[in-house]
């Protein structure tokens, strides 16, 4: 539902002032006023909830969640004779996503705003002055802070045509409410995977991924990359490595709405890497999902003399260097571009604007946000899925980690009575001098749940001789953290 009015009080001055009402921004304002008499004002200029809500996570990981029960139930004997048409029923998942969407009305969430003592302005916030925030015709002061979780939006390469042909980000295939035939989708980082996975469950009959590099998902260990390759590739999906797109035309190109399609066919000129010519596709519709550019260009930042673009730089209390009362938090920051890691974020950001309102000492580890440092978790739910925390091997042996890999297939007794066709690996990173793990990567079905347990080893430095007596439950897929181990007794 659009946003239509201004809310909440006439008061112009507020101890927080946040812009951008995100998953981020919400938490931030919640811990800074929490428990005390403090004010805080969310202003948002689209929906209360933010990307993850609307756009995101949430479409996303509804839009993944059927395809991947039937693929479960496939896998196992007694359920797989019950499961009839290979692919989900595509008006079904349409609604089950518009539901968990709230059909784009952010009613809910304002609710919980109003709920946690928090203000909401709708509008475009931009700083005016130093603790001073416009929004339209009002001016709003901040006794305390202003925070600055405006988000990320969909970056659009400079490539010949494609602007004009009105490409699909991850808005439209998120929101999906038309299925093209044919789609190429442009590039192979989280959005492009996840994405592919979710079109072939709704009967896409041709993806084409181009990826410029030689691997699927590079921030990962290259393992994980080549297993998703192989997930792809068994659903159909036609992977190009080495390849990009050098130019797009569209003639019939046409702003139709989110999820439609935009427009006739586009034919596709096709080039390497290296810019030489790679033969021409032509598609009924083209994905961009070429990474996400800080939301940053719009909000002031230049008025208290600091750069209006890219991510805004912060120190570990997520202050903005020689500006104690300016905060960014979330993907604005370009530190993490997760959801979890933003709200981690807000946590550290509240306490500290909390107790710099209160004149408390900062010296404890809750106001710095360390973890974004070489603790960070992630899921991509591809099939299979891939969940990993911390550092890679590469990372850790850039870092100068004395560095030892062990390695297993997660082919014990539980990942085998979950699945026939169970198939996925795990790696840990292990620093030898310090008996720790940095690092863990598995990749398989129901991993998503079981990285928790490796953050908690990363994060707590849990020495590898103690986490001999962590017992893993028979039978569980946890039971490869016995494989790992055991690799590593003496
Ligand atoms: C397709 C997709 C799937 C994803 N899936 C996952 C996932 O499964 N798990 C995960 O952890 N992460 C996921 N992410 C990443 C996640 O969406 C972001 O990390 C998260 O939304 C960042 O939260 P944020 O609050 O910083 O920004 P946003 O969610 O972008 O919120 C920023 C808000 O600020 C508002 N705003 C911006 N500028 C202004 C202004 N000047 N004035 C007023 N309002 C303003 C915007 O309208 C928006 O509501 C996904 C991303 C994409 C694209
Ligand atoms: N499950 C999750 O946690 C989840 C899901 C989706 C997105 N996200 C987050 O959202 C953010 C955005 O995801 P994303 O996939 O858009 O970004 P990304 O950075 O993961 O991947 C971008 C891809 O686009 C390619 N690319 C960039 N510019 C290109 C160009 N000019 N030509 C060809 N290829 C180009 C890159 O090589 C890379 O493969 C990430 O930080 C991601 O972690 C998280």
């Amino acid at each position: 539902m659009a946003p239509t009015s201004d809310t909440d009080s006439a008061s112009d001055t507020y101890d927080v002032i946040v812009i951008g009402a995100g998953p981020v921004g919400e938490n931030v304002a919640d811990y800074a006023i929490r428990g005390s008499d403090r004010t805080a004002v969310l202003i948002e200029h689209e929906l209360v909830g933010g990307e993850c809500s609307y756009w995101a996570c949430m479409p996303s990981k509804a839009l993944l969640g059927p395809g991947a029960a039937l693929a479960a139930a496939r896998g196992l004997p007694g359920a797989r004779e019950r499961v009839g048409d290979e692919h989900p029923d595509r008006d079904a998942v349409f609604g089950w996503r518009d539901a968990m969407t709230h059909r784009r009305d952010d009613g809910s969430q304002v609710d919980w705003a109003r709920g946690a003592g928090l203000d909401v302005v709708r509008g475009h916030g931009r700083i005016s002055a130093e603790r001073t925030v416009t929004v339209g015709d009002r001016t709003l002061h901040a006794r305390e802070a202003v925070v600055i979780a405006t988000g990320s939006t969909a970056s659009i390469p400079p490539i010949p045509g494609l602007r004009e042909a009105f490409p699909w980000t991850s808005r439209d295939a998120t929101n999906i409410a038309e299925v093209p035939d044919r789609v190429v989708v442009l590039g192979g980082g989280v959005v492009a995977c996840e994405a592919a996975t979710w079109l072939a469950d709704l009967g896409v009959r041709e993806i084409t991924m181009l990826v410029r590099g030689d691997r699927l998902l590079p921030k990962t260990e290259p393992f994980a990359g080549e297993l998703i390759a192989d997930g792809l590739r068994s659903a159909g999906v036609d992977i190009r490595f080495g390849t990009t797109i050098g130019s797009v035309d569209r003639p019939d190109a046409a702003d139709t709405g989110y999820g439609r399609i935009h427009g006739g066919t586009a034919t596709i000129g096709l080039v390497t890497a290296d810019g030489e010519p790679a033969g021409e596709l032509v598609v009924d519709e083209v994905l961009v999902a070429a990474g996400r550019a800080p939301a940053s260009t719009d909000v002031g930042l230049d008025v208290v003399g600091l750069e209006a673009r890219g991510p805004v730089e912060v120190d570990d209390s997520l202050t903005v260097p020689g500006h104690p009362w300016l905060y960014a938090v979330g993907d604005v920051n370009g530190r993490v571009a997760l959801t979890h890691m933003g709200k981690y974020q807000a946590r550290v950001a509240g306490d500290v604007i909390a107790a710099r309102a209160e004149g408390k000492d900062l010296s404890g580890s809750r106001f710095r946000a360390t973890s974004d440092h070489g603790a960070v978790p992630q899921v991509v739910f591809t099939r299979p899925e891939l969940a990993a925390v911390g550092r890679t091997e590469e990372e850790a042996r850039a870092d100068g980690v004395d560095v030892e890999v062990v390695a297993a297939d997660i082919a014990v007794a539980g990942s085998a009575v979950l699945r026939e066709d169970y198939r996925g690996r795990a790696q840990l990173i292990i620093d030898r001098a310090r008996d720790v793990i940095v690092g863990a990567t598995f990749v398989g079905s129901g991993v998503e749940e079981l990285v928790h347990s490796a953050t908690v080893a990363v994060v707590g430095e849990v020495p590898l001789e103690k986490l001999w007596h962590a017992v893993p439950s028979y039978p569980t897929v946890s039971e490869i953290w016995l494989r790992l181990l055991e690799q590593r007794r003496v």
